[in-house]
């Protein structure tokens, strides 16, 4: 009785709490004594009022942020889980798990790539017959559905493979490259055999895209190759259903004789006339049409370059849902973004890192994670709109899907019915039933409005990360993501989904709060914008913006300063950041906000007006060989010549322009006041000018093709002119 009452998951609370109501409570003191120093002194009208008054905007929205990053940081939790107690209690009841995996461009998704991830995701430790695996194809391409066919042959292989010796990552591409040189639990030959097997088949499918055919003799092999034809594109084809294998049949066995996890490839109809919603309408086409194939209870979804890292994730997660106290009002749980290309110090940010262990961490203490779009297992009744009722139990023990008389031709023609581009006309799919529509971040809107419907989320980020995926590895690329969720998370803010009026009195109001750390990313990019060439064109024109060195005022603007940047650094290196790493990270949050944030605050701006649409520019998960080579020596890459380079440029010149002519009128005696009245300009400026030095080195020092062009040099020059000829200061 004891021990059937024990729960399947533990929470504890993270420490460091003193530490952190330290830094908070002298932080509020500091960010006051600022607010009312800029507000009491305040120079006259036309001794350069307006700059000192834009300097108490700034500092008021960073104040304002400030607030609402310390909702997750008041107490953040750590999730633990006893499978061994799971698998004692419901080994034989283990619900199904169906996953979703979304592909949209065979070029910067390679088929290769894909089936990597799907191969992970069928070799979980988990019953096969329970798992059943769905690619969506937005690329609708043929390439991507003969990698699947091969990879349908091949797990006939691997799968025994992974589970006779219990290897670790279980996506074949990921695995060989980590085993090389240390694989002796095994026989060499075998290593050898299944690594040249898995080699050949990547060989023919890297070949076969390349060339852009596939041999005659191999399309003979199974009927799905007949779907496309010539007039077929990614834009305009039918839909296009394939069970590659079925879980369900007596054939469906592997080398072993052990049965295989059901394979689905599917492209959703498009139609140039027909809005396709992006990621979020694959997934809701997807949610249909595993609904008549395997109708699973629980829905893993992942991006396609996310392969399982960890194969016990299912087991993880279903310890949430099916604990007995507390798992009926659990709606979904997040797995961190972790990837398998960070290189040591972080070049461009991208490791999350105090977002995997920080932000989200409290945002579970808060009432949940929010979901991040990948490695999230999700109820599938919460994803078609079930709203959390008090009496709510799920049956998990509900049979697999039984299958009447249908054959699978037949089934196939019914999930294509599902897939069509008019299906969900005057239907509530996209609003209240599935994967919201017309956000850039379907994800965080549609967790925001499970949480409305009054389900908690989980966080776990277990030792062994769950997935792993392909970071953006250029700056171009980060910026685009960047943009994305940026613009995604303010169209949110501005929308009658903002968390404080859509979540008012639904979620916490830490929750609340939590939501806007992301929703607000944009709009600080006008701040931002401001500080970093405000105070710097100051020193040159001679107008002080800060309280003199040896004034009592100087005090809280250091401590501010100080402590927010220790602060910071304290967490990147208790989250696994390296000092140069946390530095790095620095200069990326400052080229982000005064770019990507700043064209995701004009494109929310004008998608309001309705002069834009929204989009979903997919990130490259390939680059050429000489950028990736610049990716691993931690060089920052421009090569093109887009706007965005150009401000980055703009404002390193402009500061590097401000510290020179500030210092030398100084030393000259032009300004009649005294250095110590500059010295906290003079700081700022030099700190802006010493995180750009790589700017300055790819602007005017490096030769490689990734250097800053001259274009974008020569222009960021003449706005540089442009600025100091308008007396904004
Ligand atoms: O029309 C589309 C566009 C994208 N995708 C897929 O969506 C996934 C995410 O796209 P990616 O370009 O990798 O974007 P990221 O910025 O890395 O994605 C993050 O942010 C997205 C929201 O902006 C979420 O959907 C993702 O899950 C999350 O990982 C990929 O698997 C794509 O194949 C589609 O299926 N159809
Ligand atoms: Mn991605």
């Amino acid at each position: 009785m004891m021990e059937s009452r024990r729960r399947l998951f533990a929470t504890e609370k993270m420490g460091g709490r003193t530490v952190y109501w330290f830094q908070a409570v002298t932080m509020a003191v500091g960010i006051l004594l600022v607010l009312y120093y800029r507000a009491a002194h305040a120079p006259a009208a036309g001794q350069g009022r307006a700059a000192w008054v834009g300097m108490l905007a700034a500092e008021l929205c960073y104040a304002v942020y400030w607030v609402i990053t310390q909702s997750v940081r008041w107490c953040p939790i750590r999730r633990r889980t006893f499978k061994d107690r799971l698998a004692a209690r419901y080994e034989e009841n283990l619900p199904g798990v169906d996953t979703f995996v979304c592909t949209a461009d065979p070029h910067s998704e390679p088929p290769s790539l894909v089936i990597s991830t799907i191969l992970s995701i069928m070799a979980y430790n988990y019953p096969s017959e329970k798992i059943s695996v769905y690619l969506s194809d937005d690329g609708g391409s043929i390439f991507t559905f003969y990698a699947l066919w091969e990879a349908s042959i091949f797990a006939k292989k691997w799968l025994p493979f992974c589970k006779r010796y219990n290897i670790e990552p279980r996506s074949p591409a990921a695995y060989f490259l980590e085993s090389e040189g240390h694989h002796n639990q095994f026989t060499p030959k075998e290593w050898s055999l299944i690594k040249n097997l898995y080699e050949e088949m990547r060989e023919r499918i890297d070949t076969a895209v390349m060339s852009g055919k596939i041999p005659e003799e191999i399309k003979l092999k199974h009927k799905g190759f007949d779907e496309w034809n010539s007039e077929i594109t990614s834009k305009n084809h039918q839909p296009i259903v394939q069970i590659l294998i079925d879980g369900k049949s007596r054939n469906a066995v592997d080398d072993d004789g052990n049965v295989l996890p059901t394979l689905v490839y599917m492209a959703r109809e498009k139609r140039p006339q027909y809005h396709h919603n992006f990621k979020a309408g694959a997934l809701n086409a997807l949610i249909r049409v595993s609904s008549v194939i395997s109708d699973s209870p629980v829905i893993l979804n992942v991006d396609c370059d996310m392969y399982s890292n960890n194969s016990d994730s299912i087991r993880d997660a279903l310890c949430f849902f099916l604990d007995e106290e507390m798992g009926h009002n659990i709606g979904f749980v997040q797995y961190p973004q972790n990837y398998n290309n960070m290189t040591q110090n972080n070049i461009y940010g991208n490791s999350l890192n105090v977002i995997n262990h920080v932000e989200i961490s409290g945002l579970d203490s808060a009432g949940g994670s929010l979901y991040i779009g990948t490695g999230c297992f999700h109820r599938r009744e919460i994803l078609c709109g079930l709203k959390f009722s008090k009496g709510y139990k799920e049956d998990w023990s509900r049979r697999i899907k039984e299958r009447g008389q249908e054959n699978i031709n037949e089934i196939e023609e019914k999930a294509k019915s599902l897939a069509t581009c008019n299906y969900e006309l005057r239907t509530q799919w996209g609003d209240e039933i599935g994967v919201k529509y017309g956000y850039p971040v379907e994800d965080i809107i549609t967790g925001l409005a499970i949480h409305c419907r009054c389900w908690k989320s989980v966080y776990m980020n277990p030792e062994r990360p769950a997935f792993l995926g392909v970071a953006p590895s250029t700056l171009a690329q980060t910026l685009l993501q960047h943009k994305r969720w940026s613009e995604g998370n303010f169209t949110i803010f501005l929308s009658k989904y903002c968390t404080f009026l859509f979540g008012h009195g639904k979620i916490s109001l830490q929750l609340q709060m939590g939501y806007c750390i992301y929703g607000l990313w944009a709009a600080n990019s006008l701040p931002t914008l401001y500080y970093v060439m405000v105070p710097s064109l100051g020193l040159v024109k001679g107008n002080p913006l800060f309280p003199e060195i040896m004034s009592p005022w100087a005090i809280p603007f250091i401590y501010v300063f100080c402590m927010k940047n220790t602060y910071g650094l304290y967490e990147a290196l208790l989250s696994g950041d390296t000092l140069k790493g946390w530095w790095n990270g620095q200069r990326m949050w400052m080229i982000k906000r005064i770019t990507s944030y700043l064209y995701g605050l004009i494109d929310t701006i004008r998608k309001l007006l309705g002069v834009s649409k929204m989009s979903f520019a997919v990130t490259a998960k390939v680059s050429d060989d000489d950028e990736a080579k610049r990716y691993e020596q931690e060089i920052l890459e421009f090569g093109s010549s887009s706007p965005e380079y150009v401000i980055i440029a703009t404002v390193a010149l402009l500061n590097f322009i401000c510290l020179v002519g500030g210092l030398s009128k100084i030393m000259t005696g032009v300004w009649n006041m005294p250095w110590n009245v500059f010295l906290l300009q003079f700081i700022l400026c030099g700190m802006i000018v010493i995180a750009n030095i790589p700017i300055y080195e790819a602007m005017f020092l490096r030769k490689d093709k990734g250097r800053v062009p001259s274009s974008v040099t020569l222009a960021s020059v003449g706005f540089v002119v442009l600025v100091f000829l308008v007396p904004i200061v």
